[in-house]
């Protein structure tokens, strides 16, 4: 479908960020493994969320869907699962669940769409040998389907740390139910807020994480179940701050919490770096802008979602933008780096494509661009539209991890539209 935006001027009224995708992954996941029952409250329900509840099922776990989630603990007994787990697009789960399928008896097959079937997996299959699984490639190339033979038994071992923190997470996640890990982050550790979230709801779930010099212990333990609210998600709300900072105007965003773990809290330095107004309260923020912005230089190695939103920023920019520290942007739904120079390009932009981010020249016109299928491309290139107007392609792709992008764009005054 496409997405059509119109010139939008002063945006203006209150909007709650929707609920954070990594939260959500990972309280449903580590509630699986819980003794006893866990409620969900205020999950994101998307595709790449629903892809998690969906695979914790194909393991034997009972999710009941309402307003919360209700999740009956497995307490780490799982189920073979009866077919091979479609996972859709969602690399968090593909990266999380392999290790949870370690816990299971027999093999478990984990696959997705084409772009998942893209996403690298061979330093997680060959750190989890170590402990006792054999899990492989089906094509032998590191990447889905995945085939994952059950025998995690713990022990210690090593992973890289440049590709994607998924994978310690992952192993993680799943160690405390084994006899106990020693994980070593080897080399550049990129996207660690997103590790130190998982740390965070291991110890809600009653299980400490140890890290020192560069090594994570856990000791096998047990995760209780718990009533668990989700926080709003701050790289959803990108969006909209970018929203405000790129047409103007005064706008309250609810649901984000000053004391986040989410290194995409970033955002609201940079959108003010950029000369936009940023107040933070405790649970909300209040961001006001003329529209004008100049280019700044970022570094997005602890906040790689960004990429698509600073990178239209900086479009809409005077002057210029770097940004830099992202190479791992390369290994999401899309080359990241690659397609948002493209589609910039088709706007009039001057962009150098840099191994690890990329310069842009302030200076984009309106017209029509590719969402690539990947969901953060079709919602950023929206803040250039509301400046240019543009038609996105493919855009409903959005619902990935924001399914009611456009009502809540909408409610602040930009005007769009789905056809
Ligand atoms: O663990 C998570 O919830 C995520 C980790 C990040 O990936 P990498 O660690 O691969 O950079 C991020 O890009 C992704 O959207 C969500
Ligand atoms: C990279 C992303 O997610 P995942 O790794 O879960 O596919 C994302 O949401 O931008």
């Amino acid at each position: 479908m496409d997405l059509t935006v119109e010139k939008s001027g002063n945006l203006e009224g209150a909007v709650k960020a929707p609920p954070s995708k990594s939260y959500t992954h990972r309280a449903v996941i580590i509630a699986a493994l819980a003794e006893g029952v866990s409620e969900i409250r205020d999950p994101l329900i998307a595709e790449d969320t629903l892809s998690s509840l969906n695979a914790c099922r194909a393991f034997g776990v009972r999710v009941d869907e309402g307003d919360a989630w209700t999740v009956h603990g497995s307490g780490g007994e799982l189920e073979t699962p009866d077919d091979v787990i479609y996972l859709g697009n969602s690399g968090t789960t593909l990266r999380l669940m392999t290790s949870v399928a370690g816990l299971a008896e027999n093999y478990t097959v984990l696959t997705g769409d084409e772009s998942l079937r893209k996403r690298p997996m061979q330093p997680l299959l060959d750190a989890l040998r170590p402990l006792g699984v054999e899990a492989l490639s089906s094509r032998m190339n590191g990447l889905p389907p995945i085939i994952v033979r059950g025998g995690l038994r713990g022990g210690s071992t090593s992973i890289r740390g440049d590709v994607s923190s998924q994978f310690i997470s992952s192993i993680l996640i799943a160690a405390p139910l084994t006899d106990g890990v020693e994980l070593m982050v080897e080399g550049d550790f990129i996207s660690r807020p997103y590790v130190d979230m998982t740390v965070d709801v291991m110890e809600r779930f009653s299980v400490p994480v140890d890290y020192s010099e560069g090594i994570f212990r856990v000791e096998p333990a047990v995760y209780r179940g718990l009533d668990y609210t989700v926080e709003g998600d701050y790289s959803s709300a990108s969006y909209l701050a970018g929203a405000v900072a790129a047409a103007g105007g005064d706008v309250l965003i609810e649901n984000l919490f000053r004391d986040s773990r989410q290194g995409d809290r970033i955002i609201l330095e940079i959108i003010s770096d950029m000369g936009a107004e940023v107040r933070r309260g405790e649970d909300h923020v209040r961001i006001a802008s003329t529209g004008e912005l100049s280019g700044v230089s970022v570094n997005l190695h602890d906040a790689p979602d960004l990429l698509p939103t600073v990178a239209v920023l900086g479009a809409l920019a005077t002057g210029r933008t770097e940004i830099g520290g992202v190479e791992h942007a390369r290994y999401k739904e899309t080359d990241r780096i690659s397609t948002c120079a493209a589609e910039l390009r088709r706007l009039g932009v001057d962009v150098t494509e840099l191994p690890d981010g990329m310069i842009i020249e302030g200076g984009a016109s309106g017209g029509t661009v590719w969402s690539h299928g990947d969901h953060r491309l079709a919602m950023a290139f929206t803040l250039i539209g509301l400046r240019e107007g543009i038609t996105i392609r493919d855009a409903e792709v959005f619902s990935v991890s924001f399914p009611d992008f456009p009502e809540r764009m909408m409610q602040i005054g930009c005007r769009m539209n789905l056809s």
